[in-house]
């Protein structure tokens, strides 16, 4: 379905230009019922990320980083996050640039790269989209330490966990990045025969 027909932008307004960009969009949005109704939405704008989990099939064993988010302490979650690794795209394709963040972050170099699903983050009023991939890795495909890139302010420590033991950190909320969330439901159910997994 293409409703392109149904919205109309009377005004985009650039509140905020910098790092990321805020914009407070004015348009009519006509209802399922034909009647036209006049909405304001704000919508922050920091482009659009890949992730991908790399997985061990053999050892039972996927990479995830852990690191502060400013984001999630100012709402009182006063740990580390976990997650997969993940970063923005910069005007690169998704599968170029998720090969590049992969080894900046956790030194490991993939190369059989697979898109499983992409998802808007939060789609009310966050324009990023999220591709996410999967990957099989070895222990012999690391080639750096990892850990991104000073400079930019990243202090990230790469973690080989079990499988199982990430996949249960879900339900007790130790881990709570969505996307993250999203590929360890993927990769129990299509990867690892996972307890507790649909169909298992
Ligand atoms: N958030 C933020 N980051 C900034 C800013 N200025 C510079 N940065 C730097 O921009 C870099 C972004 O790193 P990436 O690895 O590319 O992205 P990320 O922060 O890991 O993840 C982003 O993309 C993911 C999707 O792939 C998202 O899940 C995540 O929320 C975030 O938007 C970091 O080094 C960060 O320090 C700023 O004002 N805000
Ligand atoms: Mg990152």
């Amino acid at each position: 379905m293409d409703i392109t027909s149904r919205v109309r932008v009377l005004d985009n307004e650039t509140v905020y230009d910098g790092w990321s960009s805020f914009n407070r969009a004015t348009f009519d949005y006509q209802h399922r019922n034909g009647t036209w109704q006049t909405q304001t939405r704000d919508i922050f704008d920091c482009g659009h990320g890949a992730a991908l989990l790399p997985y061990d099939l053999e050892r039972r064993t996927v990479i995830l980083v852990r690191q502060f988010r400013y984001a999630a302490f100012s709402e009182a979650y006063t740990d580390l996050l976990l997650e997969t690794p993940a970063g923005l795209l910069d005007d690169a394709s998704p599968e170029e640039r998720i090969v590049i963040e992969v080894e900046e972050e956790t030194g490991y170099r993939v190369s059989d790269v697979t898109k499983v699903f992409e998802c808007f983050v939060s789609p009310g009023a966050v324009t990023q989209k999220i591709h996410c991939f999967v990957a099989p890795y070895r222990p012999g495909d690391r080639v750096s330490e990892g850990g991104g890139l000073t400079s930019e302010g990243e202090d990230i420590e790469v973690l080989e966990m079990d499988f199982d033991e990430a996949y249960a950190m879900i339900a007790d909320a130790r881990i709570q990045d969505c996307k993250t969330i999203m590929l360890l439901q993927y990769a129990a159910l299509n990867l690892f025969n996972a307890k507790g997994a649909a169909g298992t």
